[in-house]
């Protein structure tokens, strides 16, 4: 069985790709990193760690690696081989790789009859579909009947807390122990491989809202409350009485909109909201707030972990929800100079200021009720330093 997944980075090696291999799968990874594709190339194996007392340790094997932009051939060769192909590049990034993906699934129509299920594990609603999307847009009107039956694009929510690295063994990767790999069955194609961890359901709604709206939500406040009191870590942030409470606040905002919605039962939610609350202080995990707090623009998104529920919960309740405006409005504070989207959002904001900048990236009317509250707050945060 062979498995292609395009991202060697944290949840590509600490995640997905350990599972995988675990589940007996030969592992390629598709990466553009020089340095971690000679590595992983080098070595075949890399070492994963478990952030908890237990300091379990698994040696993951029968991995190799391939860069997309220098062997083309060889990438295209594997996917025509491929059992099962997954991503973990970042939402921003699933557009850059459809034109290598749509390629070699155009060749394997010839080489290889198998239908192939290809996941995105990314932090979005509707990644796969997306994918899928940008994937049609490079091939024929002909090829498309074929590519829709040979092909199933499986929407999924992951969910695994991986920092950044820093360990003198490049390949090695310290994950939280807990996982969540969730995968949407109705757009499987052919047999699905088993994969370890993966679970099953038909209707993926409601558990990639509950994730996002809640494990992101959560850490995305964090990580923006945290950076405007110059802190460093999501454990720092959360130790602070403050931010824990308005994390807490903006949770249980997020949390009434989910169990209106869906009908989750509201104590099982508050225990959900009480073990995430619980990983964000896991004293084995470093996790700085500037990876938390990455690519603020892609955040503000209207379907994003933010703005999305603000809406909602204005929509189902009819009252700004103050937890989460006080999250997005330490977003449009967050200046990170290594952030290329930190840069360009508050270059936004001094020329049309913070209405034009939600009207832009959240598209959000200047007249919504949520502007003049998230305008408030910005001001509150602002005179407070
Ligand atoms: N780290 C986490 O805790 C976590 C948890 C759940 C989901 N996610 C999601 O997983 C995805 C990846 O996040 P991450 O933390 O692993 O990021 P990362 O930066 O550690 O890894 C991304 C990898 O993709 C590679 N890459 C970039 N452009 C590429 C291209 N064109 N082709 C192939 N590879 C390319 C990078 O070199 C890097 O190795 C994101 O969507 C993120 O939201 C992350
Ligand atoms: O990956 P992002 O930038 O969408 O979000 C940053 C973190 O919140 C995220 O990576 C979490 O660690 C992860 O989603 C936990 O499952």
């Amino acid at each position: 069985m062979l498995a292609v997944h395009f991202g060697a980075g944290n949840i590509g090696r600490g995640f997905i790709g350990s599972l995988l291999a675990q589940s007996g799968f030969e592992v390629v990874f598709v990466d553009i990193n020089d340095e971690l594709v000679r590595i992983l190339n080098e070595k075949k194996e890399y070492r994963v760690l478990i952030a908890d007392k237990s300091g379990t340790e698994q040696v993951i094997r029968n991995v190799s690696a391939v860069n997309s932009q220098k062997e083309c051939d060889k990438v295209i060769h594997y996917l025509t081989k491929a059992d099962l192909v997954t991503t973990a590049v970042g939402p921003n990034i699933l557009p850059a790789i459809s034109t290598i993906l749509a390629e070699g699934l155009r060749q394997r129509l010839s080489a290889n009859p198998k239908p192939l299920n290809i996941i995105a594990c990314e932090n979005m609603i509707g990644g796969s579909t997306f994918l899928k999307e940008k994937v049609f847009e490079k091939i024929s009107e002909e090829e498309t009947s074929l590519f829709e039956r040979n092909y199933g694009f499986l929407n999924c929510a992951v969910d695994r807390i991986v920092p950044n690295q820093k360990h003198r063994d490049p390949l090695t990767v310290v994950v939280e122990p807990f996982f969540e790999w969730i995968v949407e069955q109705k757009n499987v194609v052919g047999d699905m491989p088993q994969v370890k961890g993966i679970q099953f359901v038909h209707d993926l709604m409601p558990y990639v809202e509950r994730k996002l709206l809640t494990v992101n939500t959560g850490h995305a406040i964090s990580a923006y409350l945290g950076y405007d009191k110059q802190l460093k870590t999501i454990k720092e942030a959360m130790d602070d009485e403050e931010i824990r409470s308005d994390v807490q606040k903006a949770l249980s905002e997020s949390g009434a909109v989910l169990v209106k919605k869906y009908g989750w039962n509201e104590n099982e939610h508050k225990a959900y909201i009480e073990k995430i609350i619980q990983r964000f202080t896991n004293p084995s995990i470093s996790d700085e707030i500037v990876r938390v707090a990455r690519s603020p623009i892609r955040k503000l998104g209207a379907h994003d972990r933010l703005i999305n529920p603000a809406k909602q919960y204005y929509s189902l309740f009819g009252e700004v929800p103050v937890g989460l405006t006080k999250g997005i409005a330490a977003l449009l504070l967050f200046d990170y100079q290594e952030d290329p989207e930190a840069i360009e959002l508050q270059e936004t904001i001094k020329k049309a200021g913070i209405e034009g900048a939600l009207l832009q990236y959240s598209q959000l009317e200047t007249d919504h009720p949520l502007v003049s509250v998230i305008h408030q707050q910005v001001e509150w945060l602002r005179d407070r330093e």
